[in-house]
């Protein structure tokens, strides 16, 4: 099973750094580990001879950028130095490796971009601070209009190395070597897709260990939570496995209902049954055979229902309707105290009234599952959560705000926990952008918490097996297969 991998955020990097000076490498030795890194990736991109074109900026990014520039002529690549400053502003290391290039140093409006055979993009790494002006922004502009080879060093310049955003604008790169371990702006969009293919080269950083008062977010992996995953056992009976309650929308809106419930049976929810109004109990039991079916009335008949203490996890949602009888039936929920997912119509029935939902679910493991149109409905009138320009800031936040563990879904799904715990999401397939796949996520969590994972880790596991049942199908995917695929994951991950 594959590690643990902490994204640590500049400010966590700097601090690796400063610890690996402190434990006695020179900052200069690391930048040279970084050079020699940046430059063997550069000799399997291109061949001695060839023209590479290293444009460097201020910082140690730059630096890098020197180091590189002279361990590849020193192999025979014809290398120009682009210098995207004054080369007398240069300090410290970074200065350092300057006086150690001897060859050619240009200003960047000379420089041959154009006839490059490969251009290293060395301006900025983790001390971007600021929406890219000047030289720097011309630099940028005329790297992408080269249509030239890129590889950039730590990150692609112009991408905030902890929310993956752009910063005025970004440099396209095909590859990027980054230093001790990827960091979130390499998983986020849009920065994973600047960031072309990312490589790790060990410079002697130890960037994985996070001080335990630190915020970490990790990439999700099958490591941060595949021992928590529900395995059953020889004695296990069919009420331990957990019941799962799906509520349905109105006789035309049943599918979103059915494609949960049956994913909830899939992962291995003991029982499931669909709660239905009395207008589409024909329909539903039309279509439905191992999953049952109840009717259920309005907020009241799921109060009824609910005193069945046997049903311990619930997906109320997916085309309720976004009305206040759809918020009545979250209060009865919620007041129930049994796991919960709240998705579509559960949310935005909330629209403008997040402050209903401030520190709500604190009392039962409670997930949300927006997408980032949902997320944006649910929380209007709330700067402080929408307002982030980092994706995982924003979940953090709103996870925080309403102690419910919080997925905000997209190719780059962020599931955050009220505790301050990340994870990145990064198995996602563009086929999975089909009607009913929110729905099937949402029967994938629910069934994980009714066997008692819990919710942030059901959650983290529900959209990794979510997009690995997705991807391993691929064009002509549609939600209906979702569920059935479900088992081939299951079984790579509990053997
Ligand atoms: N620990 C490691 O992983 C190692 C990383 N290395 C490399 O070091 C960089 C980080 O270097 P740093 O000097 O901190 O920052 P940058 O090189 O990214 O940026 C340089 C300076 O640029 C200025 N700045 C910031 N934003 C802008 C902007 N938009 N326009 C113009 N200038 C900007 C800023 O200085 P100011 O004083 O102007 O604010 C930055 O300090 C890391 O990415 C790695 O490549 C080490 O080489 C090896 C160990
Ligand atoms: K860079």
């Amino acid at each position: 099973m594959t590690r643990v991998e902490l994204l640590p955020t500049a400010q966590q990097m700097r601090e690796a750094d400063a610890a690996a000076i402190a434990a006695g490498t020179p900052g200069f030795v690391l930048m040279t580990r970084a050079g020699e890194a940046v430059a063997s990736v550069a000799e399997s991109m291109v061949t001695p001879g060839a023209q590479v074109l290293v444009v460097a900026g201020p910082g140690n990014n730059g630096g890098d950028g020197f180091v590189a520039a002279r361990i590849l002529q020193d192999r025979e690549y014809r290398v120009i130095l682009a210098l995207a400053t004054a080369r007398d502003r240069l300090r410290g290391d970074a200065a350092k490796a300057a006086e150690g290039w001897v060859g050619e140093v240009t200003p960047v409006q000379a420089a041959p971009f154009e006839s490059a055979d490969l251009i290293v993009d060395a301006l900025f790494g983790t001390g971007l601070g600021r929406d890219l002006a000047g030289d720097a922004r011309l630099a940028i502009e005329r790297i992408n209009a080269s249509g030239r080879p890129v590889l950039a060093v730590d990150l692609p310049s112009g991408i905030d190395s902890d929310s993956g955003e752009v910063r005025g604008l970004a440099v396209l790169a095909d590859r990027t070597v980054t230093f001790a371990a990827r960091k979130p702006g390499h998983l986020l969009l849009p920065g994973r897709r600047f960031s072309g293919l990312v490589e790790v080269a060990d410079i002697g950083i130890d960037a994985q260990a996070p001080g335990a008062d630190r915020i970490a977010t990790f990439a999700n992996r099958p490591a941060l939570w595949s021992g928590a995953l529900p395995r059953p056992h020889l004695g296990s009976h069919k009420y331990e496995r957990g019941h799962t309650l799906v509520l349905s929308g109105g006789a035309t809106r049943t599918g979103a209902a059915r494609l949960a419930a049956r994913a909830a049976l899939r992962i291995g929810s003991g029982l499931v049954t669909v709660a239905s109004p009395p207008e589409a109990i024909g329909v539903n039991a039309a279509h439905l055979t191992a999953v049952m079916l109840r009717g259920c009335e309005g907020p009241e008949g799921l109060h009824a229902i609910l005193q069945d203490q046997r049903f311990n996890a619930l997906v109320l949602g997916p085309a309720l309707g976004v009305h206040a009888a759809t918020r009545a039936m979250v209060a009865v929920a919620t007041l129930a105290r049994r796991s919960l997912l709240l998705d579509a119509d559960a949310l935005t029935s909330f629209e403008g009234l997040a402050s209903e939902m401030h520190q709500a679910f604190h009392h039962a493991p409670t997930v949300l599952t927006p997408h980032d149109g949902e997320f944006n409905r649910l929380f209007k009138g709330h700067p402080d959560l929408l307002d982030p320009p980092s994706k995982l800031e924003r979940a953090r936040r709103a996870a925080a705000y309403t102690g419910a563990v919080l997925v905000l879904k997209g190719m780059d799904t962020v599931i955050a926990a009220p505790d301050g715990r990340a994870v990145i999401n990064e198995n996602g397939t563009p086929y999975l952008a089909t009607a009913g796949s929110g729905d099937t996520l949402c029967g994938i969590i629910a069934g994980l918490m009714a066997q008692h994972m819990p919710a942030f880790e059901a959650a983290c596991a529900g959209v990794w097996i979510h997009a690995a049942a997705g991807a391993s199908f691929g064009p002509g995917l549609i939600s209906e297969d979702l569920a059935d695929l479900i088992p081939n994951v299951l079984s790579d991950l509990l053997n």
